[in-house]
């Protein structure tokens, strides 16, 4: 103690919906990297708590965070503090995220991974690992996959939350064809080949919601980006650049909007690790 977890942002940078479950829940098969910005939890001892610091702090609060959750799932006590980083319902899985990077540390202070971490959210799976991977079923079904070429990439959000529920309910079809093989991917140029061929199924109702996503990922474009698109359920859209100057350039652009948007790059490996 302390113990320090990142808990890395998670890309959707292929989402297709490929039916839906008679309890309502979609199958996904998505394509799932991570970024190398995030939120990062903290472990110290003492009684089961949590504060939270960081530029999206306030728009936290409760005894339902996703760390206390899954603090208490893993029937584990320990003060916990959030630096929150990432916006909150954006589509960059920060719940699960944070939950999954507190199943961590509690693993590295001796704690065992709890059965059915997917209960804390149907990110939580991915985000443990926080590694390349192919994400099928609901969410609990993952392929492991080599490293993505590290791309530098912008994040931007133009801060409407999106609520995931919603934006299921306003799809139109829900029995999309699932994605085409995944290779191993030599640099970028295969990578955004590959994206081109792929889609977010959940992209089309998300802009009819909130149409300023079409204006986020048009801003990527327009500040060149040679592909984007948004991730998970939104509003969070990443665009992939040729240059890491290009990419902080362009995030200096987009924030003129008054949006959240960070320069990073696609898939190095968390900082704790
Ligand atoms: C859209 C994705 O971000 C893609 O990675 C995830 O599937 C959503 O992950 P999440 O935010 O951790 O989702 P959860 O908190 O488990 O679920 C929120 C809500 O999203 C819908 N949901 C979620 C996952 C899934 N496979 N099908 C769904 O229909 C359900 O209405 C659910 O009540
Ligand atoms: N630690 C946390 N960080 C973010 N949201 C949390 C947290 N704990 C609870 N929540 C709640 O979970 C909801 C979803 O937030 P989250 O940021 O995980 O969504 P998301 O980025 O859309 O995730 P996903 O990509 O997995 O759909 C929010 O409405 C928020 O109130």
């Amino acid at each position: 103690m302390p113990v320090t977890e990142a808990a890395p942002a998670k890309l959707n940078l292929a989402l297709h919906v490929t039916g839906r479950r008679a309890d309502g829940y979609h199958l996904l098969d998505s394509l799932v990297g991570f970024a190398g910005v995030g939120d990062v939890v903290s472990l110290d001892a003492g009684p089961l708590s949590l504060r939270i610091e960081g530029p999206f702090a306030a728009a936290l609060s409760g005894d339902d965070n996703l760390c206390l959750r899954a603090a208490r799932l893993a029937g584990a006590d320990a003060a916990i503090t959030l630096t929150k980083n990432l916006p909150v319902a954006s589509g960059i899985g920060g719940g699960s995220a944070d939950a999954a990077a507190v199943l961590r540390a509690l693993a590295r202070l001796g704690h065992p991974l709890p059965a059915r971490a997917e209960r804390l959210g149907a990110d939580v799976p991915v985000c443990l690992a926080s590694t390349p991977a192919r994400m099928q079923g609901v969410g609990e079904i993952l392929t492991p996959l080599p490293p993505l070429p590290a791309i530098p990439l912008v994040l931007a959000n133009p801060g409407v939350a999106l609520s995931t529920p919603l934006v299921f309910a306003a799809m139109d079809r829900r029995d999309n064809p699932g994605l085409p093989d995944i290779p191993r991917f030599a640099g970028p140029e295969d990578l955004v080949e590959w994206l081109a061929a792929t889609r977010n199924d959940l992209e089309a109702p998300a802009r009819a919601i909130a149409p300023v996503v079409g204006q986020v990922l048009e801003s990527l474009r327009a500040t060149g980006a040679g592909f984007a698109r948004m991730s998970g359920s939104g509003a969070t859209c990443f665009g992939l650049y040729d240059s890491a100057d290009r990419a902080r350039i362009a995030a200096a652009a987009l924030k003129q909007h008054g949006w959240w948007a960070v320069a990073t790059e696609l898939a190095p490996p968390p900082p704790s690790r």
